[in-house]
């Protein structure tokens, strides 16, 4: 999916939360949405999902107004995971990641055989398969993480918002779902904290106090002066043994 968002405000009571923030994704791109706390991340992140109106400005879904779109058609077409996803219902995780599958149900178009493989592909996906009969609730905060994600890969989407999906997750598990969020072809938004992961983005937004102050390339945006000024610490940049560029970060200014 290809998404424009133009000159896009947000506001509360009259608080601004996000101010004329214009930018583009591509088709297929992996998109890192970086900025310190409060800079607005999440409240864009529902902005592109048709979740929250902009109070002014517009988001372009393949040249669709957001605000227009059907429902139904939005929800098979962006899935987003939210950084406080719950559910208070009594779920197997099954039952969590079959929810994904809801808008493609219809009195006309019951549960099928295509419905049951994204189910298991999606579990397969986040490594879960073997806990698909466990309740929800009895999983740790890790485990919940990827089902949210699972159900969000069940919904196909053709854009997927993820804010902060390392969250929770051991070390292993962030690389196992870096890469796996990394090799879908689909146009991807990830909102992380972690600047070296960020760096694997194929490009990135960084968002303060509301504006989106640089778009570009990790590397080109990342540099030490934007660091300072906007994150607030100093930091140098340099290889990894195989070639990639990584951040060091020494203090807070
Ligand atoms: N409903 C609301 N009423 C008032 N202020 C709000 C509301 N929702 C969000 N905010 C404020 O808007 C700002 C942006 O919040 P947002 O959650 O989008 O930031 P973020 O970049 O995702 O932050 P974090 O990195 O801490 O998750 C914050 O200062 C927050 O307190």
């Amino acid at each position: 999916m290809k998404v424009e968002v133009r000159d896009l405000c947000a506001r509360v009571h009259g608080t601004p939360l996000l101010s004329d923030v214009s930018f583009r994704l591509h088709e297929r791109e992996l998109f890192g949405l970086v900025g310190p706390n409060g800079s607005g991340k999440s409240t864009l992140m529902r902005c592109l999902a048709g979740l929250r109106r902009p109070s002014s400005g517009r988001v372009l879904a393949d040249g669709e107004d957001l605000a227009w779109m059907p429902l139904r058609t939005r929800a098979q077409r962006i899935a987003l995971v939210e950084q406080q996803a719950d559910t208070t219902d009594r779920l197997t995780v099954r039952d969590a990641v079959e929810l994904g599958r809801t808008p493609y149900l219809s009195p006309l178009r019951g549960w099928g055989v295509a419905d049951d493989m994204a189910v298991g592909d999606a579990l397969g996906a986040v490594e879960m398969a073997g806990f698909a009969t466990r309740h929800w609730h009895t999983l740790s905060g890790g485990e919940q993480q990827r089902v949210h994600i699972a159900r969000a890969l069940a919904q196909s989407p053709d854009l997927l918002l993820l804010d902060e999906p390392t969250n929770h997750l051991d070390i292993r598990h962030q690389l196992s779902l870096l890469a796996l969020v990394r090799d879908l072809r689909i146009t991807r938004v990830v909102a992380l904290h972690d600047l070296n992961q960020a760096m694997e983005c194929d490009r990135i937004g960084v968002l303060h106090g509301g504006r989106l102050v640089a778009t570009g390339s990790p590397q080109d945006v990342l540099d030490e002066a934007l660091l300072a000024e906007v994150f607030g610490v100093t930091a140098t940049r340099h290889r990894a043994p195989d070639g990639s560029p990584r951040l060091h970060f020494s203090h807070a200014l």
